[in-house]
């Protein structure tokens, strides 16, 4: 639905030149919540900004479904931009506009009929929840409310894309998560395609298909988030995932004071699915006679699929911790010994 194509952006002049996009190429599909994660000045927001062409590309092409943006007019991007909404980091409301006026705004820019308007605002106000605040201003919300105005005015064109900048970065973690439910909702019910930009894995683990990893701007890494979350390849990706982990550095050092050897080992082992709900691990020991320490647990979703992760030092004769690691492996996503 949205390809970019050698995409290169340099800002600056001929005295000084930052290279924001290198060459990148990038395919978003239908339906999709697509992420796309990088570090500050990895080039996210230009990549963002480029799809709708409020960034011009310095070369290489933007195509939205069969048409190549880039070769377009002014006046004919307008009409294509209609069909890409955007939400930002920090709203961008008309602060001297009520929540109603700032969501009906885009409807009047195009000459949308009076009762037209009142009956799509009141659908929007509706599916983002703030029908009672529909005649507030926006220094009368919460930041959650304001990002909701943001999103309902993002669809009152009804389009078929929307682009999150940072949507959730100026939010605390519970309104987070409450408008990326939101997002999410949209995505399932109105079946618009979501791209969004962000610096925290939570994010994208929390809604996004598949994710894009972007690094001094370039696409490092990509695939669908189980994968790439489950099979870090690149560096940038395995420091975002460890991020995450509140306790990397206190795991790191129990492992390291532990003594190893042929009889002892600290496994890492990734679940995947219904699996992680299931008790393999005590069940196959039974049968293997080794011992078990759990080091460290974590479970959660990643969109809808459950996942966990436990680092385990288990105990027992060379024999019987190959065995046990074979069972275990047959059952769960996958095993590493990491010590
Ligand atoms: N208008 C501009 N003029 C000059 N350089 C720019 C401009 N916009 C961005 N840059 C540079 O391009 C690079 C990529 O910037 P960009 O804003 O796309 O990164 P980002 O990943 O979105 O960063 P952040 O998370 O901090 O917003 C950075 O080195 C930045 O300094």
């Amino acid at each position: 639905m949205i390809r970019l194509n050698q995409l290169t952006k340099t800002y600056g002049n001929k005295h000084k030149q930052t290279t924001a996009l290198q060459n990148l190429d990038l395919t978003i599909t239908q339906g999709e919540i697509f992420g796309i994660i990088g570090h500050s000045g990895a080039g996210k927001s230009t990549l963002l900004r480029s799809i709708n062409l409020l960034e011009r590309p310095t070369s290489g092409e933007v195509w939205f479904g069969d048409t190549n943006i880039t070769a377009l007019s002014e006046k004919e991007l307008q009409h294509v931009r209609r069909k890409m909404g955007m939400i930002f980091q920090h709203f961008n409301l008309l602060s001297s506009a009520t929540v109603y006026d700032n969501i009906a705004f885009p409807l009047r820019l195009v000459r949308t009929p009076k009762e037209e308007i009142e009956q799509k605002v009141s659908n929007l106000l509706k599916l983002v929840g703030l029908e009672e605040h529909r005649n507030k201003y926006p220094a009368q919300l919460s930041g959650g409310q304001k990002q909701r105005v943001g999103i309902a005015r993002a669809l009152a064109n009804d389009p078929q894309v929307l682009l999150c900048d940072e949507a959730t970065s100026a939010l605390d973690p519970q309104t987070t998560n409450s408008i990326l439910r939101l997002l999410l909702d949209i995505n399932k019910q109105l079946g618009i395609t979501i791209v969004l930009i962000t610096h925290e894995m939570h994010v994208i683990q929390t809604i996004c298909d598949r994710v894009a990893v972007i690094h001094d701007g370039n696409i490092v890494e990509q695939g669908p988030v189980t994968e790439v979350f489950l099979k870090p390849e690149h560096r940038v990706t395995r420091e975002f995932i460890r991020e995450e982990n509140e306790n990397a550095e206190l795991l790191d050092a129990i492992i390291e004071s532990l003594p190893t050897n042929d009889h002892a080992q600290v496994v890492k082992i990734n679940f995947l699915g219904t699996s992680t709900y299931e008790p393999i691990l005590s069940v196959i020991v039974q049968t293997t006679g080794v011992s078990f320490a759990i080091l460290q647990g974590t479970i959660a979703t990643m969109k809808d699929t459950p996942y966990g992760q436990l680092i385990v030092r288990f105990e027992g004769s060379q024999e019987a911790l190959e065995r046990t690691y074979r069972m275990i492996e047959s059952q769960v996503h996958e095993l590493e010994v990491i010590r």
